[in-house]
Order: structure tokens, then sequence, then C-alpha cells
């Protein structure tokens, strides 16, 4: 009786909720696609008219050529008033903030009433990275990502993460549930749920944020924390994971994390020594000595993702190769600007310092990478 009372109330909101969005211009399916603690995200399609009245939303749409987003629907009348006050705006403004870029999720547009808060986001329909790195796993059964792949996913995250910062916005929720995956293989950096401007260039944040098993130590250790190198940790426990399969650091408390993130990583036999070295250039305990987001991307064992997008730009000039098809509409930034990155530390090491200096060329090719699509197989389940 009383799950039945419930499944009538949750069908009379749903029909709330079509209605609300029918008003706004979208089509609401019943598919839902994900949830989190007081959201639910559900397949939708922008109506015609609406996409005349948002020329952002019909830019981005025309180019895919669907009409497909997801809307995230918060629940604010259920929602603590905290998260109602501080950090929905707070996840609102960072989207605001980091539009454009091909590897960060797209907010069209939000819309409110007493109840519910809408907002109206670029669909990534393949799931998530770590949905993707256990079917990966399984299907290889070996597990983890081939080292390229996670190359040309790192590259990806790094230039939506390094787009983020230098639009002010530190993420501090970097985990690969929270980086999903498109039609086309594109990784969308989600969920900006505890992101936060970064502020001053040395100001400290000081709040938990994120999930302990991708947070920094400096984090776990309650000290105030700049919040990019908080995201580079965060980068490097990705990348392990892409590796591995694995995560680097599992213990449920933070004393047990401590212990053995100052251990440092341990690496399964046959993961390469550039792609050793970049995390541990990225999981150093002191948060200054961590490898700055330009020096990752031009850190030795990318460099051959650098390569293949330099070779695909070339054969996508007009007359030196398969044309490859422009879509109007579709452009994004790719901001990876070097000059306002901050300044890393210097790490000594010949392959970083090689790495510096061949850093300059692959500028224009990762700028055109953003009209690019690739293709990968994904199915989902959670960590084994
Ligand atoms: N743009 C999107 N395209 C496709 N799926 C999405 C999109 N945004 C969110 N999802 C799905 O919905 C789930 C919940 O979304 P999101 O993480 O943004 O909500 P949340 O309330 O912040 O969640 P949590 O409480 O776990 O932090 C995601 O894990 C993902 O599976």
């Amino acid at each position: 009786m009383k799950a039945a009372g419930r499944k009538k109330l949750d069908q009379r909101a749903f029909l709330e909720q079509v209605h609300e969005c029918r008003d706004n211009g979208y089509l609401l399916s019943s598919k839902k696609i994900g949830s989190g603690a007081f959201s639910k995200v559900y397949l939708a399609y922008a109506t015609q008219e609406r996409m005349r009245h948002n020329s952002k939303l019909a830019s981005d749409l025309r180019g895919k050529r669907h009409t497909m987003v997801a809307i995230k629907i918060v629940s604010t009348a259920e929602a603590p008033a905290e998260f109602s006050r501080k950090f929905l705006p707070r996840e609102i403004s960072s989207l605001n903030a980091t539009y454009k870029h091909l590897n960060v999720v797209q907010l069209y547009e939000t819309f409110a009433n007493s109840r519910r808060t809408y907002l109206v986001l670029e669909l990534a329909a393949h799931g998530d990275l770590l949905e993707h790195i256990n079917a990966t796993s399984a299907h290889r059964r070996c597990p983890g990502l081939e080292e390229e792949e996670a190359r040309r996913l790192l590259w990806q995250l790094v230039s939506a993460v390094a787009h983020c910062h230098n639009s002010g916005i530190v993420h501090r929720d970097l985990k690969c549930e929270n980086i999903l995956l498109d039609d086309r293989g594109c990784l969308k950096l989600s969920d900006f749920g505890f992101a936060n401007r970064s502020g001053l260039k040395n100001s400290l944040l000081s709040t938990f944020c994120g999930s302990v098993a991708y947070t920094a130590p400096e984090i776990l250790m309650s000290k105030k924390y700049n919040g990019e190198q908080a995201d580079l940790w965060s980068l490097g426990v990705i990348l392990y994971a892409m590796v591995t399969g694995k995560l680097p650091f599992k213990e449920c408390q933070p004393h047990g994390m401590l212990y053995l993130m100052r251990r440092g990583p341990t690496f399964r036999p046959g993961l390469s020594p550039e792609c050793q070295d970049l995390i541990r250039g990225l999981l150093q305990l002191r948060p200054r000595a961590r490898l700055a987001l330009q020096q990752v991307a031009t850190h030795h064992w990318m460099l051959p993702a650098a390569h293949a997008l330099f070779c695909t730009t070339l054969c996508a000039i007009p007359g030196r190769g398969p044309q490859k098809r422009k879509t109007p509409g579709t452009h994004k930034e790719l901001s990876f600007d070097l000059s306002s990155s901050r300044a890393g530390p210097s790490s000594g090491g010949s392959t970083r310092t090689e790495d510096k200096r061949a850093g300059g060329w692959w500028w224009g090719a990762l700028q055109r990478e953003a009209w690019k699509g690739r293709e990968t197989g994904i199915h989902g389940r959670r960590w084994h």
C-alpha cells in the first residue's frame, strides 16, 4: 500500500515535470539516464520553437544533428537549504563560466519554480569513464585501458581542466564517475556541484569536497588548500585508474589513506616507465611539487597524442589528405592557454625538460581537435 502510494506520487511528480518542461520548450522523455543525491537526469528533446529562441542551444544541436538534451531536475523542495542556496547556484555559475569547450558538458539554460530547478545540459549518452574502464577491462580480460586510449582521454581531460582553471573555476570533484562520454567518444567533464571560483591565484580553500579515493592529501589532512593543485592530484588518480583498472589508494579511513599516499602508488608490471613517471609527477604529496597542467600536456608520455593530432590535422587541411567534415556552429574553444597556466615546479628530469621544448607545436593541433569526434565502445558497470 505504501509502495503503491509512493508510485502514484512519483507518477504525479513526473507528469508535472513533463508539463513544466513543455512550457519551457522541451519534450521530456521517460528515459532516466542518471540520478544524484537530489536530482534526476532525463533524456529530453528541444522543440524547434525553443531552438529559435536560444541561439546557444540551436548552434550546438545543429552541429550535432539531433535535438536531444539531458535535463537535470533538481528537487529544491526536498534538498537541504544549503544545497539550494550554495551548491546549486555554484554549479550553475561554474557551468556558465566554463561554456564553451568541447570537453566540458554544456549548460544551455536553466528554468525553475518553487519546487524544482531544471538544468538543460548537453547530452553525453555513452555513460561515464568508470563504466568504460570496467567494460573495457572485461572485454580485454585485462584490467585498465590500453595506454594509447588512456592518453587520448587524458589529453581531453587535461584540456577541459585547463579551460576550467583558466576560467577561474576549480572542479574539486574530479573522478571517473564525473567524466562522461558522448556518442562520438568525446570526453565531457560534468558534475560541477562542488566547483568553486579559484579567485586569486594563491587564495586557499578549506571545504572538504569530493570522494576520498580521489581527494588530495592536503584536504584529507584538513589543511587549507589550493583548488587547482588539488584537481591535479585527482587527475593523477584518474590516470592511474585508466591504465590499471584500479584506484591507487583504497582505504576507508583518512589515516589509512594518508599512510598509503605517503608510500606512493605501486604499478602493475608492463606499464610504461613514462606513464609511471607522469602519475608520480601528479601524485606528489607536496601540492607545489605536482606537475602543472602544461607540463602534463607536454610530458613525454603525452607526446604521441599530440603527434596523432598533428597528423590528423594535416590530413584535414584541403589538399593534404581526406577531407574532414567541419560542421558549422559546433566550434568550442579548447583554451589551453600556456601563458596563463600556473607555472609548475621544475622537475629536473631530462624527460620533462625535453617535453617543455616540444610543447609549442601541438597547440594548433589541439585547437583544431575541438571539432573532432571519436569512437569507443562503451557499456555500463561499476568498480569491481
Ligand atoms: N549531460 C549528461 N548527459 C548524460 N548523462 C548525464 C548528464 N549529466 C548527468 N548525467 C547522469 O546523471 C547522473 C547524475 O548527474 P550528476 O552527477 O550531475 O548529479 P548529482 O546530483 O550532482 O550527482 P551526485 O549526487 O552523485 O553528485 C550522472 O552520474 C550521469 O550518469
